[in-house]
């Protein structure tokens, strides 16, 4: 079952052409990785589903909800983990939980919370603690568990392993792919080819607001990967 679609997805900053005709479509249980350059539009593509800015021309649809035209219900299916999760840096994570959950109109139940922060291995013993100490990885996961306990249907992650150390990065690609293996659609912007391969059931290749290409991760080795990315990002923009 398709969750995220664009049909035509366009946006035109003044002249400039951030996105041009995007078609793609993320169904239950899929990670679609977006990899491409600075300035490729993976991150003009999330806004567009986030509804945080509007389509020049084309649609971009959650779980059959047009963003432009119903916007509150396409956001009820979303959840969206930015690069920097914003949490309040002197409420515990718990209380950060609460506090997202009730802004979604959500009252999870202890054992409800405490199941998913399992599932996402967020250690138990960090939950009560100020979640301004928390590591990026910690604080990604929290984003993942507010997108879950909101009941997402599909959640939008932009650039979630960068800055993340090894083990960090490991862990988190783990959970992601369990998350998505769930059963929800993934919509993840990275930089990182062989990250993007780690996570995703299918790799978009973005360039100059085009998608040139779509890959099945399992059917290319890393270095063939990165050569096949490095082909698109030598190639002269049509
Ligand atoms: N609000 C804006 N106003 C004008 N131009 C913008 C705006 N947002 C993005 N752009 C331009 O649109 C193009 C696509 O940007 P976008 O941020 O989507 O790329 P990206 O692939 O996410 O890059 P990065 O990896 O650097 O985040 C870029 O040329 C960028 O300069």
């Amino acid at each position: 079952m398709t969750v995220l679609e664009a049909r035509d997805l366009t946006k035109l900053y003044g002249d400039h052409l951030a996105l041009d005709r995007l078609n793609i479509a993320v169904a239950a249980g899929e990670t679609l990785c977006l990899l491409g350059a600075n300035g490729a539009g993976k991150t003009t593509t999330l806004n567009l589903f986030l509804g945080f800015t509007a389509p020049t021309s084309g649609q971009a649809l959650v779980s059959g909800h047009d963003v432009a035209a119903d916007p509150a219900a396409a956001r009820a299916a979303l959840g969206y983990v930015a690069e920097v999760v914003s949490l309040y840096p002197s409420l515990s994570g718990a209380e950060n939980l609460a506090f997202f959950a009730q802004l979604a109109g959500q009252a999870p139940r202890a054992t409800q919370r405490d199941a998913i922060l399992d599932r996402l291995r967020f250690p138990a013993s960090a939950i009560a603690r100020p979640a301004g100490d928390y590591s990026k990885g910690m604080r990604q996961k929290l984003g993942l568990a507010i997108a879950l306990m909101k009941g997402a249907k599909a959640i939008l992650l932009d650039e979630p392993l960068s800055g993340l150390d090894p083990a960090a990065a490991n862990d988190l690609v783990a959970v992601l792919r369990e998350t998505a293996a769930g059963g929800t659609a993934l919509l993840v912007s990275t930089h990182d080819i062989f990250r993007a391969k780690d996570v995703a059931t299918r790799i978009g290749i973005m360039r100059h607001g085009r998608l040139v290409d779509t890959v099945d991760p399992g059917a290319l080795s890393g270095p063939e990967l990165e050569s096949l990315y490095l082909t698109h990002m030598a190639e002269r923009a049509a």
